[in-house]
């Protein structure tokens, strides 16, 4: 194994369409930034992460001081870290993040997410120099495929302007929409659960969307996600409601003391990517059983490494685990498919957003087929960069000042009154 001679750190504009949420909307493009990690040897490691300049900065900050180490991933994290004071660290510490869909926003769980950039680009070359796919240097596989749950938003046809991106989805706006969208992903991806974004309308029209798709799809799993939008009482109403017809409910309301009490008096499983996204928010929680299942997100969590350590945690304490997705590009489905492929306790369909994605920076995007991804076998993540397309979308960042997500902002374009709710909504 050679030493990493050169990292490259790319942020690029990705397009993305009108998808409704508690915030807001999604705006036409949001940023990503893409790591490349080069060997002496000539091996490039592809990494991806959250492109909000936060994000970046660190990631940029970090890039020149891996030019030089060794090919290995242990004691990434502390020197991520050790670069957060260069991008003033007292600026983004403990505020609660803006677009409020994934709690408290820290410095630590912000450099956990550039570091696991830096991580997957190095397994990926290391792999590449080795002839072996990430999952063998996790300790192997234990499925071939990766199963992966449909991810229904509301949304709007288009977004505002007219030459702004489109997509042909049309809009979902009633539990009518929501049923034709869950047709097609069934249709063009097979997929065979699905995840409605909520905490957008009156908990009444999302329970009857969850029930219109109860009707539609009787037998496939079906969760619910208002990212923390609701009261306990509400959140109560709405589990006595879809007790039977939920696999689980994400995140009804907010903070684990109110989970905990929504856990104690519902019999229906509750799943966070919100009340506990980092490991220091884990021995609460499971304290107070306050969660029954954890969505890993590699990204959140801090590496592939870090997903498997949560797993075990997890599987310790009888929690089960599923997968955390927002919007990601191919480079982060293959490293979500490789971790994936080696826990044997994810128990649950991962969600996705790539179905929404009309873009990417490889050359051959995934296919999904019966909603599995297969995974790849070939060294390292299995997939290459289009350097093309790389540089179309990172001229894209260039041309335009988007900096970073901010859906509400979005959502004042067309209601100019608008302002991101506070919790509980309902
Ligand atoms: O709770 C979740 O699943 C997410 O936060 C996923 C995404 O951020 C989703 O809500 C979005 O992008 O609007
Ligand atoms: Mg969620």
């Amino acid at each position: 194994m050679s030493p990493i001679a050169e990292v490259r750190v790319t942020p690029i504009l990705i397009s993305d369409p009108p998808l409704l949420n508690l915030q807001g909307v999604h705006q036409p493009y949001t940023p990503r930034t893409i790591v490349e990690v080069i060997t002496e040897d000539g091996a490039v490691g592809l990494g991806e992460t959250y492109g909000d300049l936060d994000y970046l900065r660190l990631a940029e900050a970090f890039a020149p001081k891996l030019t030089g180490s060794a090919l290995t991933v242990n004691g990434l994290g502390p020197r991520v870290a050790a670069c957060t004071r260069q991008v003033g660290a007292e600026r983004i510490d403990n505020t609660v993040q803006a677009e409020g869909l994934r709690g408290s926003r820290t410095l630590a769980k912000i450099a956990a997410a550039v570091t696991s950039a830096f991580e997957v680009a190095i397994f990926d070359a290391l792999g590449r120099e080795l002839g072996v796919p990430v999952h063998a240097l996790l300790g192997g596989k234990v499925r071939d495929a990766v199963e992966y749950s449909a991810y229904l938003f509301y949304r709007w046809a288009e977004h505002p302007e007219p030459d702004e991106p489109r997509d042909g989805w049309g809009a979902a706006l009633d539990p009518a929409g929501v049923v034709a969208q869950a047709k097609r992903m069934a249709d063009d991806y097979g997929f065979t659960s699905f995840k409605l974004k909520g905490g957008v309308f009156e908990p009444a029209q999302e329970v009857a969307a969850i029930l219109a798709l109860h009707d539609e799809f009787p037998e496939q799993p079906l969760r619910l996600d208002p990212n923390g939008a609701w009261s306990v009482e509400t959140s109560l109403e709405v589990a006595a409601r879809l007790d039977g017809v939920l696999e689980y409910l994400e995140d009804p309301t907010t903070g684990t003391a109110n989970m905990a009490e929504v856990a104690r008096k519902s019999a229906l499983p509750l799943a966070t990517n919100m009340c506990v996204t980092a490991f220091d928010e884990i021995p609460e929680a499971f304290r107070l059983d306050a969660v029954q299942v954890v969505l890993s997100d590699h990204h959140y969590w801090g590496g592939l490494r870090a997903t498997q350590d949560l797993a075990a945690i997890c599987r310790t304490y009888g929690v089960g685990l599923s997968m955390h997705s927002n919007t990601h590009l191919g480079i982060s489905l293959a490293a979500m498919t490789q971790v994936a492929s080696t826990v044997p306790s994810l128990d649950y369909a991962c969600d996705t957003h790539r179905p929404w994605q009309t873009e990417d920076v490889i050359t051959e995007p995934h296919t999904f087929s019966g909603g599995l991804v297969k995974v790849s076998d070939a060294p390292g993540l299995g997939v290459e960069l289009d350097r093309d397309s790389l540089a179309a979308l990172h001229q894209r960042w260039l041309d335009s000042d988007v900096r970073r997500r901010d859906d509400a902002a979005a959502m004042r374009r067309v209601d100019p009154a608008w302002t991101a709710p506070g919790f509980p909504r309902w």
